[in-house]
C-alpha cells in the first residue's frame, strides 16, 4: 500500500480545524489530534473528527507507570480511534501493560510506540544523558517495543530503512520529521521529503506546518499526497 499522509491537525480552535476538514473530507485518510486540540475540546473533538469520515491518530504520548497507562488506554479505547502513541521510554513493563490492556479492549486500535522525538538530535540527547546517537537510540527502543508485543513506532524517515530491516514484517513505521522542498524546518531536526519518507519505507507519514501554514492548505495537503503515489 502506498505511504499514508496523517495531518497533524494542531490548530488553535474547532473554528479553525473545521473548513480544512471540510476540504479534505474523502481524499486525506489520517488526521492526527495532539495535545493542542485534546486538551481544548477533549473527546468530543475526536468523535467530531471520526464523523467526518477520518481515520484518527490520537496522539497523546502516554508516559507514565504501567499500571497508569494501561488504566487510560482502556479508557481511551472507548474513542473512535485507530492509532494511538505512547513513549517507549516507559519501558517493556510499562508497554507490555499497554498492549495487553489494547488487545483486551480494542484489538484493532494501532498502538504506536514513540521513539526518539524527531526534534531531538545528538546535543539533544546527550543533554538527557544518552551517550548513544539518535539511529542506535531509536533502534534501542524500538527493538525493546516489539520485545514488549508492540508492532508499531514513531521514528523519523533517517530511521525507517533500518528499523525496517530489523523488525518483524508488517510492522508500521510512522514518521513525522517530514518536509517537503523548500517548506520550514522549524523545530524539527531529523528530517526527510515526503517522497523520501515514502521510499525509505513509512508506512505513514505525519505532516502538520507544512500543510497548516500553507496559504493554499488543502493544495499543499493534496502536493503531499501526489507526491507519495509517485513514490509508491
Ligand atoms: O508522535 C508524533 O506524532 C510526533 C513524534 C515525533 O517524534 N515528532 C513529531 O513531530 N511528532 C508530531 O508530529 C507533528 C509534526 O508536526 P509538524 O512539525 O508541524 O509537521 C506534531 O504534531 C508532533 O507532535
Amino acid at each position: 500500500m502506498p505511504t499514508q499522509l496523517i495531518l497533524a491537525l494542531d490548530v488553535p480552535s474547532r473554528d479553525v480545524a473545521r473548513p480544512l476538514l471540510r476540504q479534505l473530507s474523502g481524499s486525506l485518510p489520517w488526521v492526527k489530534v495532539g495535545l493542542q486540540m485534546f486538551t481544548a475540546y477533549g473527546p468530543d473533538w475526536v468523535k467530531e473528527v471520526a464523523d467526518q469520515g477520518f481515520n484518527v491518530f490520537l496522539d497523546l504520548k502516554l508516559h507514565d507507570i504501567p499500571n497508569t497507562v494501561a488504566k487510560s488506554v482502556e479508557s481511551l479505547s472507548a474513542l473512535p480511534i485507530g492509532m494511538l502513541t505512547l513513549h517507549t521510554a516507559g519501558g517493556r513493563v510499562m508497554m507490555a501493560a499497554a498492549r495487553e490492556a489494547q488487545l483486551a479492549t480494542k484489538p484493532h486500535l494501532q498502538l504506536l510506540g514513540v521513539t526518539v522525538l524527531t526534534s531531538m538530535d545528538a546535543t539533544g540527547l546527550g543533554e538527557i544523558g544518552c551517550g548513544e546517537d539518535a539511529a542506535a537510540q531509536v533502534s534501542r527502543l524500538a527493538h525493546l517495543g516489539s520485545a514488549s508485543g508492540l508492532t508499531g513506532f514513531v521514528c523519523s524517515p533517517l530511521e525507517v530503512g533500518m528499523l525496517s530491516q530489523s523488525l518483524p514484517a508488517g510492522t508500521q513505521l510512522v514518521t513525522p520529521g517530514v518536509r517537503p522542498v523548500g517548506a520550514d524546518v522549524g523545530d524539527q531536526s531529523r528530517i526527510m521529503t515526503p517522497g523520501d519518507a515514502a521510499r525509505a519505507g513509512s508506512t505513514h507519514i505525519v505532516v502538520g506546518r507544512p500543510i497548516l501554514k500553507a496559504p493554499d492548505p488543502a493544495a499543499a495537503a493534496h502536493a503531499i499526497m501526489a507526491e507519495l503515489e509517485a513514490a509508491g
